[in-house]
């Protein structure tokens, strides 16, 4: 992968868990993208903080506008010269407004990947690199509050072991893997408590903080942890990570299909 070169990062949706500060990398150059501008200035004030001012660059976009996505790589490009690692980690959870959550966080995590292919497979004379999609323990835990959010991060999977084929298959140079994390101690946890994104499965809400007593909620530590992991072992295509408080970091395995 790109990090031993220390090579240029797209961290596409910024607040991330508040990641930044775990991630120990000696040489760093990332462009967080985000649609709150708050957030992302404040990610690149922690980045210039930590590792010197001009290794980060802070760009404001939706990613479920194409344009914006494309020029958000682009930038990136124009101002790290190549990219290496790529993370689609932005993601909502609103089943009222259930087409913006399938916009953000399955049509916008396909966007992702193939822009990020466009700047680092070799189909396209590029030189290679690692993409890591976020989905969720929701994918394999069903909850009666979050429909749509749960078929978004089955989504992730299912486009994110398929492509992971694909490049394996034609040699892209490039690893896709999924991350799988369970309850996050992040502001996302608490929109399970608000009519406006719920909308009717609101009532559930009390259900679902019973989970989050029974499961735990993790730390964003170790999520840059799973993260690292990813990115920096060049046996993983299309694995399937998950984090979660009674095992920590490890992975799913699938039965092997029978003819
Ligand atoms: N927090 C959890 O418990 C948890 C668990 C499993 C998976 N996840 C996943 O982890 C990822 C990060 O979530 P989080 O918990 O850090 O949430 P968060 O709300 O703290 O951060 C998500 C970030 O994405 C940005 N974003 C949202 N819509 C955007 C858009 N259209 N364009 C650009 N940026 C946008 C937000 O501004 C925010 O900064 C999501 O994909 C989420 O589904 C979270
Ligand atoms: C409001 C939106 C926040 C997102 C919630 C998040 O995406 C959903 C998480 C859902 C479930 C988490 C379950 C965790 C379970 C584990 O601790 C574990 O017991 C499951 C073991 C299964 C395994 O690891 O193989």
């Amino acid at each position: 992968s790109g990090l031993q070169r220390g090579g240029p990062w797209i961290f596409l949706g910024a607040q991330g868990q508040g990641l930044f500060q775990d991630f120990c990398v000696p040489v760093l150059q990332v462009a967080v993208v985000d649609l709150n501008k708050t957030v992302g200035e404040q990610c690149q004030a922690q980045l210039d903080a930590e590792f010197g001012e001009g290794r980060s660059v802070f760009i404001q976009c939706d990613v479920t506008h194409g344009d914006a996505l494309r020029d958000a790589f682009q930038r990136t490009v124009d101002q790290f010269g190549r990219l290496d690692i790529v993370i689609n980690n932005a993601g909502i959870n609103n089943e009222k407004n259930w087409e913006k959550t399938i916009q953000v966080n399955l049509t916008s995590v396909i966007k992702g990947t193939y822009l990020a292919l466009e700047h680092m497979s070799k189909e396209y004379g590029k030189q290679g690199g690692t993409i890591i999609n976020v989905s969720s323990m929701a994918a394999f835990l069903h909850s009666p509050h979050q429909p749509v959010y749960t078929a978004t991060k089955h989504g992730v999977i299912g486009f994110t072991r398929a492509m992971a084929d694909a490049a394996a298959q034609d040699d892209y140079g490039v690893r896709i893997n999924v991350l799988c994390p369970a309850f996050v101690d992040t502001p996302l946890l608490h929109t399970v408590e608000e009519e406006d994104n719920m909308g009717k499965f609101v009532k559930f809400k009390d259900d679902f903080k019973q989970s989050m007593n029974k499961f735990g909620v993790l730390q964003p530590s170790l999520i840059a942890e799973g993260m690292m992991r990813l990115i920096s072992d060049p046996s993983l295509n299309g694995a399937v990570m998950k984090i979660t408080c009674a095992k920590g970091i490890h992975f799913h395995t699938y039965e092997p299909m029978s003819a």
